[in-house]
């Protein structure tokens, strides 16, 4: 009959006691005694089979490799990227040879002068977290020099490229185009392949004012690293980059919103366990900025009707080396101030701490920066 036939002893909760009943040996509680002892074997066996992975050859090599390659990658602490893979100390990016055995161009741009009153103030100054401005550290012949060769490298193909925010797809924190100077980038067959039209390539020629300038921009490390060593601090060791940045904004489109060039890692990344890592070692040029250098490269006028100004959210000094003054420029109530792009003037600030924006501006403008490291 049907109810006979539908009849299951598991569905109606009878199964376990009715089977555990069977079970020769077990008294009361024997049956939660087996299922603890069940449970302490499978763990046994689990534990058994990761040891045995762990004991394979292999698996042991490639722990030792990823935890050689962590500890390696930890221990430079960004230098891997491409960002600093090249970096050299501030003797080295000083020295008048370069790595490649080829002299180098550069110049102290601070004037060094018998006292280093220059290098001084300006270490001392920037660790106060105050700008400090430079005029005419480049001479009128140099930048006359320079518009000519920035002329001929924009209107080369490959001579200026899209700034990465806007390549990846970004278009409302700058509108600069870019080239990344390096020593590569330097070479006496430039007019030939920029005539010729090659992409790829030196765009630039050796001993050209463009690389008399990213030499010496380079090197600048040195003096300030020597100008914080005579105020007490020599324990600023500074790692300068391979390259330098230049950027130009053309007529009537520039700006670059309010930022800081160097990222302080917050520590809750750290939650984020081996991403946080991540970030952490993938971010460390970043991190690493300590001075940004810039230097401007267009005519030496550049009246306020030109916009493009420099704003900065911290005091600011001007150096004069001839009578060793030093100007505060004023701010205005919102605690902003203004730092006319004159060409040849260098403006030297905290990397981490002054907050900045390139305003709209109405003429082309030039820019070589370089972000010296710690
Ligand atoms: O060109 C300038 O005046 C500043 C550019 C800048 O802030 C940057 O490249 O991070
Ligand atoms: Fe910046």
């Amino acid at each position: 009959m049907a109810a006979v036939g539908t009849f299951r002893p598991a569905a109606a909760g009878l199964g376990r006691r009715h089977c555990g009943s069977l079970r020769p040996g077990l008294g009361p509680g024997g049956l939660a005694n087996l299922a603890r002892a069940k449970a302490e074997a499978q763990e046994k066996g689990r534990k058994r089979r990761f040891r045995d992975v762990l004991s394979q050859p292999a698996t042991l090599g490639l722990l030792a490799v990823a935890g050689a390659g962590t500890l390696a990658i930890g221990y430079y602490d960004g230098l891997w990227l491409p960002l600093l893979k090249d970096a050299q100390t501030a003797e080295q990016a000083a020295s008048p040879v370069s790595s490649s055995g080829s002299s180098r161009s550069g110049r102290s741009l601070l004037a060094p002068s018998a006292d280093r009153w220059v290098s001084q103030s300006a270490a001392d100054r920037l660790a106060r977290g105050e700008v400090v401005v430079l005029d005419g550290v480049l001479s009128s012949k140099e930048l006359e020099q320079l518009r000519s060769e920035l002329q001929t490298l924009a209107a080369a193909p490959g001579g200026l490229q899209l700034n990465p925010k806007v390549q990846a797809g970004n278009l409302d924190i700058r509108t600069d185009r870019v080239n990344y100077l390096r020593e590569s980038s330097f070479s006496s067959s430039s007019a030939s392949s920029a005539a010729s039209g090659q992409a790829t390539g030196p765009l630039c020629s050796s001993g050209s004012a463009l690389q008399l300038v990213h030499d010496s921009l380079r090197s600048l490390a040195f003096d300030l690293q020597e100008g914080f060593a005579a105020c007490g601090d020599s324990s600023k060791k500074f790692l300068v980059p391979g390259w330098s940045q230049l950027s130009n904004y053309s007529q009537g489109s520039g700006f670059y919103i309010w930022h800081v060039d160097g990222f302080h890692f917050p520590l809750w990344y750290w939650l984020m366990g081996p991403y946080g890592l991540y970030l952490f070692l993938q971010r460390g040029a970043v991190r690493r900025r300590s001075i940004t250098a810039l230097l401007y490269l267009h005519e030496e006028e550049w009246p306020a009707s030109f916009g493009g100004a420099l704003r900065v959210r911290a005091p600011v000094v001007v150096l004069h080396s001839q009578g060793q003054k030093v100007e505060e420029i004023s701010t205005s109530p919102d605690g902003c101030s203004e730092i006319l792009p004159r060409g040849g003037r260098l403006v030297l600030f905290d990397s981490h701490t002054v907050e900045h924006e390139v305003a709209y501006t109405q003429r082309e403008r030039w820019a070589l920066t370089v972000w010296i490291h710690q």
